[in-house]
């Protein structure tokens, strides 16, 4: 379990996980007035809220499920990365992926964030590398079923 220093800048409450075994916290809309999202148009969406992951850490911004399904709503950009020196406000952008508008209003959950551990890196520049069972076959290769 870690801490995550946040500023909640909203007048909504703190994210929270729906189940004890949730993967993440749904992100809430912070916006003064409903918008109206178009057929395949995105927005920015404010949350309202800034946080302080700790290094080594990196938040994902992913679309939810049943906003996908029932409306065409996802995250463009998903999964959307808040490194872990970003100060900002989190930002979410939605894209309406449906024929039809859809309103998003304030406090409305609409995306998740998990938090995830990843790996730093060096580069070891070769100039090839080593066999594999694969090889180079990828995109479908080893058949439909
Ligand atoms: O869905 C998102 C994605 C990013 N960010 C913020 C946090 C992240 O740390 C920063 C930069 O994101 P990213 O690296 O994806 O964007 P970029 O287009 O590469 O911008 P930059 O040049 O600022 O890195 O923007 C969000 O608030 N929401
Ligand atoms: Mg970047």
């Amino acid at each position: 379990m870690i801490e995550i220093k946040v500023v909640n800048k909203s007048n909504n409450p703190l994210p929270e996980f729906a189940t004890s075994l949730s993967a993440g916290v749904d992100l809430r809309a912070f916006i003064a007035e409903d918008i109206e999202l178009k057929p395949m148009e995105r927005i920015l969406v404010p949350t309202g809220l800034y946080i302080e992951l700790p290094e080594g850490f990196e938040a994902q911004i992913r679309p939810r499920s049943g906003l996908a399904y029932k409306h065409g709503i996802s995250v463009l950009n998903s999964p959307g990365t808040i490194d872990a020196d970003y100060r900002g406000e989190i930002k979410v952008i939605l894209i309406n992926l449906s024929n039809v508008p859809f309103i998003i209003k304030n406090g409305e959950r609409i995306c998740q964030m998990v938090i995830n551990k990843f790996e730093n890196f060096n580069w070891s520049l070769s100039e090839s590398l080593s066999e594999s069972v694969r090889g180079e076959g990828g995109f479908g290769h080893t058949g439909k079923n």
